[in-house]
């Protein structure tokens, strides 16, 4: 894997810990639980202090919490249930609405509003409803709302679960454009062996390529209560390196290790970026599905995005031409039909038409709604 592309400045601002961070926060249900059967609650308010600290730093923070099964059981005794996605989804039901109020009171005591985002891989899969669940996202970490996230277990079928919540946390990750990904766990990072099963095993401290040996070491989950071991970070990590964000594997129990995290202390195992969070969903816009229409844009608008680095506002817009939905890549022309940029449409070519030549102020009267000002938002758009 290439190195990471901060810039030394960057990295010596990072060890300051002068520079903010998104940063997204997983957290195993080993780390809640404590590797007992019930939710740590006195771990959990240690958690959302740090958190809070970082917050008031200015950082942005996304919570990937588990633990609703394990509240689920917690709250129905402990029954004895069939081995079935149904007995998971029945419990993650009871403990969702648990876990989720618990994490509203501890981040309560901090002043600290939440927002529950429960996900499942088609929220992910499909653009419109990426972009939604992206704005959304957005919307909560800019109203200084903490988004705490977890699979919708109890609707997600095995056709639409993303599984675990390692991978959850990555693809959240590159939903909030976050720069950090911490896997908080029961051990101390990944090491060359399951520790449990292994007293030898050594911690890895830094990995800058994943592949098949790395993937050779790293097990399943043996705690019973989680999901994804080691191997389910290890895919998490690729999945979000190739976005550009920095993953850390570290120990959920270790003193003020969110914090140190934060502040680019080397805890646990770190895995580097592959190249900066823009970059991937860009690569994205140019590698991924074949454009679904076309879009002509007038000179002041061609100025605007050529130059400018503006996003391109429905005014600019003189013809669409082709199908497309919210969501889809559409190419962009000026009017002497030369291709300038591509980028990822937040109206649909029905919706297009109608708002084309319009102010952006007129759009919800034009439509009845409106999914912001920009037609093309400038971090979905590569100019060519
Ligand atoms: N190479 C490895 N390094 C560290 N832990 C490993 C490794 N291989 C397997 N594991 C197991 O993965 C477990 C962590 O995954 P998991 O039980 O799913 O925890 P969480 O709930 O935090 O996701 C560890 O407790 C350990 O038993
Ligand atoms: N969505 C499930 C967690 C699934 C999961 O990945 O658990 P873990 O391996 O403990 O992070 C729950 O809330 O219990």
């Amino acid at each position: 894997m290439a190195d990471s592309k901060k810039s030394n400045a960057q990295q010596q601002d990072v060890a300051a810990g002068a520079a903010t961070h998104t940063i997204v926060v997983k957290l195993g249900t080993s780390v809640l639980t404590g590797g007992t059967l019930k939710l740590d609650r006195a771990h959990m308010v240690e958690l959302v202090r740090q958190c809070a600290m970082l917050r008031s730093q200015g950082h942005k923070i996304i919570i990937v919490t588990s633990g609703a099964i394990a509240a689920g059981r917690e709250h129905l005794g402990y029954p004895e249930l069939p081995k079935t996605m149904a007995s998971k989804q029945l419990l993650a039901a009871v403990g969702q609405g648990r876990l989720i109020q618990e994490w509203e009171t501890l981040f309560g005591i901090y002043g600290i509003n939440i927002g529950q985002m429960l996900l499942t891989r088609a929220d992910l899969n499909d653009r419109e409803r990426y972009l939604n669940a992206r704005d959304m996202l957005v919307a909560l970490l800019d109203n200084g709302i903490v988004p705490v996230v977890n699979e919708n277990d109890a609707v997600a079928t095995t056709e639409i679960k993303v599984g675990d919540n390692d991978n959850l946390s990555a693809l959240v990750g590159i939903l909030g454009g976050a720069d950090k990904l911490l896997l908080m766990t029961d051990q101390a990072g990944l090491f060359t062996a399951d520790p449990r099963s292994n007293p030898d095993a050594e911690l890895i401290h830094e990995v800058h390529t994943i592949d098949d040996k790395l993937r050779k070491l790293a097990g399943g989950t043996v705690g019973g209560l989680g999901t994804g071991g080691m191997a389910t970070k290890l895919q998490a990590a690729e999945v979000a390196c190739r976005a550009g964000i920095e993953v850390i594997i570290a120990a959920g129990r270790r003193v003020d290790v969110i914090i140190d995290l934060a502040a680019g202390k080397a805890v646990g195992t770190r895995f580097l970026p592959l190249e900066s969070p823009l970059e991937g969903r860009k690569q994205w816009i140019l590698a991924g599905p074949p454009p679904a229409g076309d879009i002509v844009i007038d000179d002041g608008a061609v100025t605007a995005v050529q130059q400018k680095g503006s996003s391109l506002l429905a005014k600019g817009i003189t013809q669409v031409k082709g199908t497309f939905e919210r969501g889809e890549v559409v190419r962009i022309f000026d009017s002497k039909n030369v291709l300038l940029a591509r980028g990822i449409s937040r109206y649909s070519s029905a919706d297009m038409v109608k708002i084309a030549g319009k102010h952006s102020h007129d759009i919800h009267q034009v439509l009845g709604y409106e999914y912001g000002h920009a037609a093309i938002h400038r971090d979905d758009m590569v100019v060519i």
